[in-house]
């Protein structure tokens, strides 16, 4: 597949490469990006035209175009690019693009778990849950850049961590990292970073009063790993208006 791709890539430009996402396979990322958003848009993690997801697939990167509505995408819409073509964090080369539009400005964040921790897919959400888990930190102390909790069995559902095998137990704590807001969502860039770089077990950083990034190897991993800390992010708040702790020593 890697050398009918490179090979399609030496083909000149004058089509915008749409054969990059045209394809009748349904588990294409062309297909895919648009199919998943559409989901996740019943669960409200991209409505509004906030959030997104990106896959990788070996050296090519599919994304979404900002500000448009996630959940009525189509192939059409799909940016692709190659990691190993981006030079300049600044100026990307986009492989193709739809006319009339811009990259998400998710872009560099995406890029980011794709470089730094080899993922193959990365979910933004602007989940309630997710961004009241930050204000309930915040609340506690505006310094508090952690979420942690232990004793809950969908924690299973979790990865160890970036080169690791297997999910975390069920008395195992989890932890994710919180990073502040920015007005621009490129600026997040260096912050998520150094949260990966604090964390290198994290497959997910949280923003406050924004959202969250997830990711996994597969689309797979991405997807069951929002699932899972969506339902535990959920589970928190209603833990918290029971005035329970996150935190337990149950042994
Ligand atoms: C409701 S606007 C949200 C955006 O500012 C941003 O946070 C976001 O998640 C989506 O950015 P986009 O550039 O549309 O992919
Ligand atoms: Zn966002």
């Amino acid at each position: 597949m890697a050398t009918q791709k490179s090979s399609q890539l030496e083909q000149v430009h004058a089509d915008n490469n749409d054969h990059l996402i045209r394809s009748s396979d349904s588990q294409h990322p062309a297909n895919l990006i648009p199919a998943l958003c559409s989901k996740f848009w019943t669960l409200g993690w991209v409505t509004g035209t906030g959030g997104g997801t990106s896959i990788r697939d070996d050296d090519l990167v599919y994304l979404a175009p900002s500000g448009v509505q996630k959940e009525l995408m189509k192939p059409e819409d799909i940016y692709v690019l190659a990691l190993s073509q981006q030079k300049d964090p600044k100026s990307r080369v986009y492989l193709r693009s739809p006319p009339s539009l811009k990259p998400s400005q998710c872009t560099p964040l995406f890029i980011a778990a794709f470089t730094k921790r080899n993922a193959g897919c990365c979910i933004h959400t602007h989940s309630q849950w997710a961004v009241l888990v930050t204000l309930l930190l915040e609340k506690r102390s505006s310094k508090t850049t952690l979420f942690e909790i232990n004793n809950i069995e969908q924690i299973k559902g979790i990865g160890k961590g970036y080169k690791k095998q297997g999910s975390l137990g069920y008395h195992d704590t989890l932890r994710i990292p919180v990073i502040e807001n920015t007005p621009h969502e490129e600026d997040l860039t260096e912050s998520l970073e150094q949260a990966m770089d604090k964390y290198p077990d994290t497959y997910a950083v949280l923003v406050r009063r924004h959202g969250i990034y997830v990711w996994g190897e597969t689309v797979h991993k991405a997807k069951t790993q929002t699932e899972s800390l969506d339902y535990i992010f959920q589970l928190a708040i209603e833990m918290e208006k029971l005035g329970l702790s996150w935190l337990s020593d149950i042994s």
